[in-house]
């Protein structure tokens, strides 16, 4: 969990470049789903497009934010499931099944967790057993107000969490952040620091940020730590008040785009190999012209620790 993870690393030097997993190469499928007011049709067409990226080739499948649920903040607390209550949670239960079916790693976009009395944007990652590795909840909830553009209050209805998620895998180590997490560089460089290889941010940008910031982001993300990011949003179109900017990317750690798509349902495939990463950091080795003697990156928990 990444709370271990934090004291486990906390005493390694800043941006060490990370170890390469057995597998170098690998396929990645990102889902651009629709999304529907029909919780059931929403869970069965994420089934089949997970079983299909499979059948492509896929062995790690990411899916978008809030895939099981139009994006509303009216709406979260009517599609939410309680994960410890598996058996009336079907979106759980249906990435659990269909990982072990398949054989493969799934990044399962988020859904609206209840917890207790609390609501949270959670995306849970599921190994090729279909056991749950991890789950994250959004630590950045998306509050923005651009009048005569889009108002959006996510802390009217949610709780932000309250860690960071790192998940060893078959396939490297991989960070894990929900859509506004990705404005926020210092998460994407705490992973980095921490031997992550690949950065997966289920997200749906709206229209006005989305057409200027989403590439932007993403980019900026992968080459300043070089690593690879994938991004998976919803389709347009998909019901709700909220118009998304779709178009789900693999970016390399040169900042370089591998793959992207529009804003229509389908599915991108795409290859990962790690073994550019050692290239880049080779080919531009920031990790040591980094000025530690002049300025240093302190993460909260090395400061609680005392370190
Ligand atoms: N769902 C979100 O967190 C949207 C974030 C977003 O659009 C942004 O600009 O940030």
């Amino acid at each position: 969990m990444a709370q271990s993870h934090a004291s486990e690393y906390a005493s390694l030097p800043h941006s060490v470049p990370p170890a390469l997993p057995k597998i170098e190469k690998f396929k990645v499928g990102l889902c651009q789903l629709s999304v529907s007011y029909d919780k059931e049709k929403n869970i069965a067409r994420a089934r089949k497009a997970i079983q299909n990226a499979a059948k492509r080739g896929a062995q790690l499948v990411v899916l978008p934010e809030m895939w099981n649920c139009p994006l509303s903040d009216d709406n979260f607390s009517k599609y939410a499931e309680d994960f410890d209550n598996v058996d009336a949670s079907p979106s759980f239960s249906m990435l659990a099944e269909v990982s072990h079916e398949q054989g493969i790693t799934i990044v399962g976009g988020s859904v609206p967790e209840q917890c207790g009395d609390k609501l949270y944007n959670t995306s849970c990652v599921f190994g090729t057993d279909g056991k749950l590795k991890d789950k994250h909840r959004k630590l950045h909830l998306f509050d923005a107000n651009i009048p005569g553009d889009i108002s959006f209050k996510e802390s009217d209805t949610s709780t932000p969490g309250d860690k960071l998620t790192i998940v060893d895998t078959d396939l490297g180590r991989i960070g894990i952040g929900i859509c506004h997490d990705m404005r926020f560089p210092e998460l994407a460089m705490f992973y980095a620091q921490r031997g992550v290889h690949l950065i997966c941010y289920p997200g749906a940008f709206n229209m006005s940020t989305g057409e200027h910031l989403w590439e932007l982001v993403q980019r900026a993300r992968a080459a300043d730590n070089q690593v690879f990011v994938a991004t998976c949003s919803p389709a347009r179109g998909s019901s709700g008040c909220y118009m998304i900017w779709g178009h789900s990317t693999l970016v390399g750690p040169f900042g370089e785009i591998i793959a992207t798509t529009g804003h229509e349902e389908t599915t991108v495939i795409a290859e990962i190999d790690y073994s550019i990463i050692q290239l880049r950091r080779e080919n531009l080795p920031l990790y040591r012209q980094r000025r530690g003697d002049i300025y240093q990156f302190v993460d909260a928990h090395v400061l609680k620790s005392g370190q």
